[in-house]
């Protein structure tokens, strides 16, 4: 029998590649099992391939936008094959940083297969049985399939298939109005094809209603049909693609479905109850330093944790949040939780839709009663104004003291600017703290500033401190 590893991690997506170069990095023995592709969803059909698809959809909307500048363009003609190319080489050119190569320069044993486990304190992966002292579970999501009639007849797309369409569809239908469908949407639009999104509640449903509603009409610019508040009753093959039938009674055809309606845990394989883990429909039960409840030996990371009860965070970011979570509390046994009050969450759509903290209507959920609500409208911003792009909203929620308790920001670039917001809130600064910061005019991260300055002014314009200017001026 050999020795145990110090740390076997299955999954080689954001998360399990963290934790396995954080413990390899500080010399540990670690064992990393990947049944797929090296780099898991966010390499290979997540973030990179999707915002490499929206970086080419922006690049076609700013040719036909360019005449409000003054500079008069041809229609963009799109050549599918060269997108496509565009996508596969921005894969390519991240490749490596999550390659077997690398992590194996490192002293890692990748095992390119599925790992399951034989026991509380084994996993097997291959011809390979790997006994071990800590074993993370980093295996991720997959998309959900909705039980809907007629959808067996049909070669239906989610974001596993989606970017290796050799032909662009001629009618893109998107089941749900998330992150993903939104940013698939509009890519889609951009890049000339029609696009219908079929939402059963509104569109951005986690997010606030007024970001929602700024949201609604760039897409509506953009030419992409929303159909909310239906569901998809149906599908039914025909000569042209499908039919979709809703809930409302109507009926359109379509080339293609999408399907972006959320994503469900990758536990079915893991043979969980030989390692005595415990698990939720939502993903490994964990207490909130990601260990798992029933085995102690066992932590989670990524897409399938499901810390406390409160669900996933399906963010490439919240991936190596865990990973430094567990760096700490696995590594060093030192207290560690994952605390996602302050993580942000961004919706890359032009413009991008960024939130850190609550909204409003969760504050209020909360038992907020008293909120300070402070808006800066991006068409009184400086550089929005001046770039033609005053479509937006910074709207910040406080609490009548003064402290942060979520940032919604709709604007160019606004995932850029999330993070100053995860700052005041995950260090529980006041919002004097963005009032006083000096910030480079003209930018967009001044609606940010503004709308704070709103708490202090109507302070600064009371009658005690106008009395007490007048009084100054008197002195010498
Ligand atoms: C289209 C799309 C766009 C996205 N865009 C963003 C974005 O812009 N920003 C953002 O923060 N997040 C984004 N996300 C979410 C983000 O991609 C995920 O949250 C993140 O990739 C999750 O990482 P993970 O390591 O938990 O899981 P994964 O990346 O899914 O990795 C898990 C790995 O485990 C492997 N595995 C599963 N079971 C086993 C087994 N039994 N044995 C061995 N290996 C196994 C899988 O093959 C996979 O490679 C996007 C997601 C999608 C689908
Ligand atoms: N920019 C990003 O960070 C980004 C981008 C894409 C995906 N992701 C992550 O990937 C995960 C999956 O994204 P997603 O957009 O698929 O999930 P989601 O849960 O964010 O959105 C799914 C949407 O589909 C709707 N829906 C569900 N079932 C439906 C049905 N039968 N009919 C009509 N509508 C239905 C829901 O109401 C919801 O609005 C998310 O957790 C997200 O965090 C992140």
């Amino acid at each position: 029998m050999t020795d145990p590893v110090d740390v076997a991690v299955i999954g080689a997506g954001a998360a399990g590649l963290a934790v396995a170069t954080i413990a390899a990095g500080l010399g540990l023995k670690v064992a990393l099992a990947e049944r797929g592709r090296m780099g898991g969803t966010h390499l290979n059909a997540g973030c990179i391939p999707s915002k490499a698809l929206l970086a080419a959809a922006r690049s076609a909307a700013g040719v036909r936008d360019s005449h409000r500048f003054g500079i008069r363009l041809p229609p963009p003609e799109i050549d599918w094959a060269a997108v496509r190319a565009h996508v596969r080489g921005a894969i390519a050119r991240a490749a490596p940083n999550a390659g077997a190569a690398r992590l194996r320069g490192m002293g890692v044993e990748v095992i390119e297969a599925a790992a399951h486990f034989t026991a509380p304190d084994e996993i097997e992966a291959g011809t390979r049985r790997i006994r071990f002292r800590r074993c993370v579970i980093a295996a991720g999501s997959a998309p959900l399939v909705p039980n809907i009639p007629g959808l067996g007849e049909i070669a239906w797309l989610t974001s596993e298939t989606l970017f290796d369409l050799a032909d662009p569809p001629g009618h893109l239908a998107i089941l749900g109005g998330g992150a993903l469908g939104l940013e698939m949407a509009q890519a889609h639009a951009r890049l000339g094809c029609l696009v219908t999104v079929i939402e059963a509640g509104r569109i951005a449903g986690q997010e606030d209603a007024e970001m929602a509603e700024g949201l609604r009409e760039a897409l509506a610019v953009d030419g992409i049909a929303l159909r909310e508040g239906v569901q998809l009753t149906r599908v039914a093959r025909d000569w042209e693609g499908m039919t979709l039938e809703l809930s409302d009674g109507d009926r359109f055809g379509a080339t293609h479905l999408l399907l972006a309606a959320g994503r469900v845990p990758r536990l079915a394989s893991l043979d969980l109850v030989a390692g005595q883990v415990q698990a939720t429909e939502r993903g490994i039960a964990t207490d909130a330093g990601l260990r798992s409840l029933t085995n102690r030996r066992v932590f989670a990371a990524g897409d399938i944790a499901d810390p406390e009860g409160t669900g996933p965070r399906s963010f490439t970011h919240a991936a190596t949040q865990h990973a430094a979570v567990l760096a700490k509390r696995m590594l060093f046994r030192l207290p560690a939780r994952f605390d996602a009050a302050a993580l942000p969450r961004v919706t890359y759509t032009d413009p991008e839709l960024a939130q850190v903290g609550l909204t409003e209507e969760q504050a209020r959920a909360a038992g907020h009663a008293e909120l300070s609500i402070l808006r800066w409208p991006l068409s009184e911003n400086d550089r929005a104004v001046a770039e033609g792009r005053p479509a937006g909203l910074v709207k910040l929620v406080a609490t009548p003291q003064g402290r942060l308790l979520g940032a919604s920001l709709l604007s160019a670039h606004a995932g850029e600017m999330a993070g100053i917001y995860g700052l005041l809130i995950g260090r529980k600064l006041p919002l004097s703290a963005l009032t006083g910061l000096a910030l480079p005019y003209p930018t967009l991260a001044e609606a940010g500033k503004r709308a704070a300055e709103g708490f202090y002014t109507p302070k600064l314009l009371s009658p005690f401190v106008k009395g007490l200017a007048g009084w100054l001026r008197h002195l010498p």
